[in-house]
C-alpha cells in the first residue's frame, strides 16, 4: 500500500477544478493505455464540487464518456431518484451531461428496488456485480479501479466507512450494509477498506474547515478503526487533495504553514 502525498490548494473552487483536470487526464491515460477507464465516485459536498468543475472543464470532451465504467463508494439507502442518493447528485452535477454508456454506470441499489429494504441483499448483489466486473488480472473480487475517490466527513469517515462502526472492521467482504450511520440517513450500502485498497489509486477529497481536524488525525497515524480514512489507500498511490482550509491543522512536518 503507498504512502498519502498532498497537495495542497488555495481554496475549495481551485481544488475541484484541480482535481477535475487530474481526473480527466488519469481517465484519458487509462484509455490510451488500457482501452477503458473504472473510476469510483463518492458522495458528498467535494466530491460533487468535482463534478460539477468536470462538467465545465475545457478538456472534458478529450474524455471518451462510452469506455468509462463509473462505481460507487457508498450510497445513501434510499428510493430511487431520492435527491440525497449520490447518484441523482452525481447525475445533477455531470453524470446527464456526459454521453455514458448506461450499462457502465454501476448505481448501487435503491431501497425500492428488487431487495426492497434488505439493505444486505442490496449489499451482496452489488458485490457480485463488482465480482462479475472483475477480470483474472485483477487483485481479487473487485476490478482495479483506476481511481477511487472518497470524501472526508468531519469524523474522518469515508463512504460510509464511519469511526468504530462493523462496517470499517470488515476484513472479507467486498460491499456491505451499513445500519445506524451517524449521519443521515442511518441505512447506507457501502465499500469495505479491502475493496478501496484494490483500486491503482485512491484520492481523498477534504476542503472546508470542518474537515481540518480530521483530515490532521488521519494523517498523524490515527488507526483506521477510530479514523476511517486514515486506512483509505491506494496500490500505487494515495493522494489527499486538500485546501488550504482543511490542510490547517496539518502537523507541520507534513504541511508547512505559509509564513506571514
Ligand atoms: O454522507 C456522505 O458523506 C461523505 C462526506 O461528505 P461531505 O459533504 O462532508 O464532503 C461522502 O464522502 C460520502 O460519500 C457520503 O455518502
Amino acid at each position: 500500500m503507498s504512502t498519502p502525498q498532498l497537495v495542497v490548494h488555495h481554496d475549495k473552487e481551485l481544488m475541484a477544478q484541480a482535481a477535475a483536470a487530474r481526473l480527466i487526464t488519469k481517465i484519458v491515460d487509462a484509455q490510451a493505455s488500457r482501452g477503458s477507464a473504472s473510476v469510483v465516485l463518492t458522495g458528498g459536498r467535494n466530491g460533487n464540487g468535482l463534478l460539477a468543475a468536470l462538467a465545465t472543464a475545457p478538456a472534458r470532451d478529450a474524455v471518451d464518456w462510452s469506455r468509462l465504467d463509473l462505481w460507487w463508494g457508498d450510497e445513501r439507502f434510499l428510493p430511487e431518484g431520492d435527491p440525497e442518493r449520490n447518484v441523482t447528485q452525481a447525475r445533477e452535477a455531470l453524470l446527464d451531461a456526459v454521453p455514458l454508456d448506461p450499462k457502465r454506470v454501476h448505481a448501487m441499489p435503491a431501497s425500492d428496488g428488487p431487495h426492497g429494504h434488505d439493505v444486505e441483499a442490496a449489499a451482496e448483489s452489488y458485490a457480485e456485480e463488482l465480482a462479475r466486473a472483475a477480470g483474472p488480472e485483477n487483485h481479487g473480487a473487485v476490478p482495479t479501479f483506476d481511481v477511487l475517490m472518497l470524501g472526508v466527513g468531519p469524523d474522518t469517515h469515508v463512504a460510509s466507512l464511519f469511526p468504530e462502526l462493523p462496517a470499517v472492521r470488515e476484513t472479507e467482504r467486498t460491499v456491505v450494509g451499513v445500519h445506524g450511520a451517524p449521519k443521515p440517513p442511518p441505512t447506507r450500502v457501502t465499500l469495505t477498506l479491502p475493496a478501496i485498497r484494490a483500486a491503482r489509486e485512491v484520492w481523498l477529497l477534504a476542503a472546508g474547515e470542518d474537515k481540518a481536524q480530521a483530515a490532521a488525525i488521519a494523517l498523524s497515524g490515527a488507526g483506521e478503526i477510530q479514523a476511517p480514512a486514515a486506512g483509505a489507500r491506494g496500490r500505487a498511490r494515495t493522494l489527499w487533495l486538500l485546501d488550504s482550509a482543511a490542510a490547517s491543522q496539518l502537523p507541520r512536518s507534513l504541511y508547512p504553514p505559509a509564513s506571514s
